[in-house]
């Protein structure tokens, strides 16, 4: 940039010839009138101040804006070893909630409830246990602020403690504690503390920061400090949504009631759902015909943080689907059926990209530049869970962190499984056999899951993994062939109606075309139909069309051959 003139600078930047006089004072810059002309150097430093100036302008904005949605109730999950007291903790509460009301108030089960104390309300979801939440997680959704992890004072920390702190620390969500049990004579709060702090979490009163409530589920001792302390963490987490806003949540349940039709059970996150609202949640959109409330109540809206039960969906929509409001029911269909055509898609393309090992998920996560790996250890003893950290805690680089979400003894549950599919994480297995159903579950979900029975195998593992020594190696492994009998001119491009002569033909396999024998093309395939319908694959002796992606010269008689590339096993 050039010498410029006060006033052309200021046109430049939008600004009266005053207001960027009065700045140039405040640079202490000389001037003689508005016509005088700036150093380059001033004018740039001109130009950085009101950089800065619009910047800082736009975040008080935004501060502002965001300061002026109201708050909206935390929500929170109860979780916890068996039998330590979720579901009485949660029968105190929704009890409480009740003996406030009218004798006789009738409650139904919406999925969540609602307590209100004079410092602020708190929704609880309604199930117990972390399978309900992970499988709501599971979905992308967050649905709760807070985890109240009940521990038994009478027993301390045990595995699925263990578990359920790793389910909250995966979802993002913040933990507090409660002691339960307190009223019974072996009850020992000391206890709870210190196998807290054997996992590395102090507690308040030993000086650190993690939030341990002594209550008694049985009595109601100690619930309302629970709820308050609630409260101030989500004080502190300045939780806010706007009521205005498109409604916006996610399903808790969903079920099919013989008389009414489908029964949907969600919790309004953002915005005010009414009735009448279209929302589509997956693959499925509804009217909502009618809304009622944990108190029974009929609802004709619902706005941040409530839970209702909603009838108007037209199929079953899955817990943990969010739902959106959409405005009619026109673009209601077309959203899901475009969802339901890129699933069908997808699902034809072998899409489903699945690690099977350590190395697989460690070269994913550096494909998606994610520099930690999540995973969950499994071994017979403490003595080696504690190596195997040990050895994990060394291999660990700056670009590579390891997360250990969970260490524990015992063979690696379904729960373990649901973890490490929400967390995109691995599972480690030391001298314990995980169950078929486990194993199988981990196929399901693609879920890497090793086992091993000699420790330095595992630490060869890890070490590979973490190096990324482990190159993958490919070799090309021939499908099949099918052999150009028709060629069809379409508006979406050329299809090679085809014979399979031999083997498969699969969506996702690489393709040659062989003209006399000779290699013509390479590539991959952009469709492939069988009669009118889009398939993974087809075999030998069946017809076939196939669209090429970047190719069309198809003569009669070519030859396409299919492979793929496989991993070879390295050591
Ligand atoms: N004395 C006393 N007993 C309690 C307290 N909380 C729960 N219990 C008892 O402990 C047992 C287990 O409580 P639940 O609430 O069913 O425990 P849970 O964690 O929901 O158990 P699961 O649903 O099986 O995982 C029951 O017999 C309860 O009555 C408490 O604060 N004091």
């Amino acid at each position: 940039m050039a010498k410029i003139r006060i006033y052309q600078l200021a046109k430049e930047l939008e600004m009266s010839n005053d207001e960027l006089l009065k700045i140039l004072d405040d640079m202490g810059v000389t001037y003689k009138s508005h016509a005088s002309t700036l150093e380059e150097d001033t004018a740039l430093a001109v130009k950085e101040l009101i950089g800065e100036q619009k910047v800082a302008e736009a975040a008080r904005k935004a501060e502002e804006a965001r300061k002026s949605i109201p708050h909206r109730p935390p929500v929170v999950v109860i979780m916890g070893h068996v039998d330590h007291g979720k579901t009485s903790l949660l029968d105190y509460l929704r009890k409480s909630r009740i003996a406030e009301k009218e004798a006789g108030g009738i409650t139904q089960h919406v999925g969540a409830f609602e307590v209100k104390t004079p410092g602020g309300t708190v929704v609880f979801i309604d199930t117990p246990g972390h399978e309900a939440f992970t499988t709501i997680r599971q979905r992308g959704a967050k649905v709760a602020d807070i985890a109240v992890i009940v521990i038994a004072a009478t027993e301390g920390v045990m595995p699925q403690t263990k578990e359920a702190i790793a389910h909250a620390k995966a979802s993002g969500a913040k933990i507090i504690f409660a002691a339960n049990k307190m009223d019974l004579p072996g009850a020992d709060i000391n206890k709870v503390y210190q196998d807290l702090m054997q996992l590395g979490l102090v507690p308040v009163a030993y000086g650190g920061d993690v939030e341990v409530l002594p209550i008694s589920a049985k009595t109601g001792q100690g619930v309302a400090d629970l709820l308050e302390t609630i409260l101030l963490m989500a004080e502190l987490e300045d939780l806010r949504a706007d009521p205005k806003a498109e409604a916006q949540g996610v399903i808790l349940e969903a079920r099919v009631d013989k008389q009414a039709g489908v029964l949907a059970s969600l919790l309004v996150q953002q915005g005010t759902l009414r009735i009448g609202d279209y929302v589509v949640a997956g693959e499925c959109w509804g009217k909502i015909k009618a809304m009622s409330d944990a108190e029974g109540n009929r609802r004709t809206e619902a706005g941040p943080g409530s839970a209702v039960q909603v009838l108007g969906f037209s199929e079953l929509p899955s817990a943990g689907d969010t739902f959106t409001w959409v405005p009619d029911q026109v673009a209601a269909k077309e959203i899901t059926e475009e969802r339901i055509e890129e699933r069908k898609a997808s699902e034809a393309r072998g899409d489903l990209q699945r690690a099977r090992s350590l190395a697989d998920l460690m070269r994913k996560a550096q494909q998606d530049e994610q520099k930690e790996i999540n995973l969950i250890l499994r071994a017979d003893t403490q003595g080696s869970l504690e190596a195997i950290q040990n050895i994990l805690a060394k291999e660990a680089t700056e670009e590579v962190k390891i997360n250990v979400l969970l260490a524990a003894v015992g063979a690696p549950t379904e729960s373990d499984v649901l973890l490490a599919s929400t967390a995109h994480g691995a599972i480690l297995a030391f001298s314990v056999n995980p169950s078929g159903s486990v194993k199988k579950a981990a196929e399901q979900k693609g879920v890497p899951l090793q086992s091993f029975r000699i420790i330095y195998e595992l630490i060869d593992e890890i070490r590979k993994m973490v190096k990324g020594q482990r190159e993958p190696v490919y070799k090309e492994e021939i499908l099949g062939t099918a052999e150009v009998r028709a060629i069809f001119r379409l508006s979406r491009g050329v299809i090679a109606g085809c014979m399979v002569t031999s083997g498969k033909v699969t969506r996702s396999a690489d393709i040659r075309v062989l003209r006399k024998g000779k290699e013509i093309w390479k590539g991959k395939i952009g469709g492939l139909k069988r009669l009118k319908d889009d398939v993974r694959e087809v075999t030998q002796g069946f017809e076939c069309g196939i669209l090429l992606d970047g190719f069309t010269d198809f003569q009669e008689g070519d030859v396409l051959e299919a492979s793929q590339q496989v991993e070879v096993a390295t050591d």
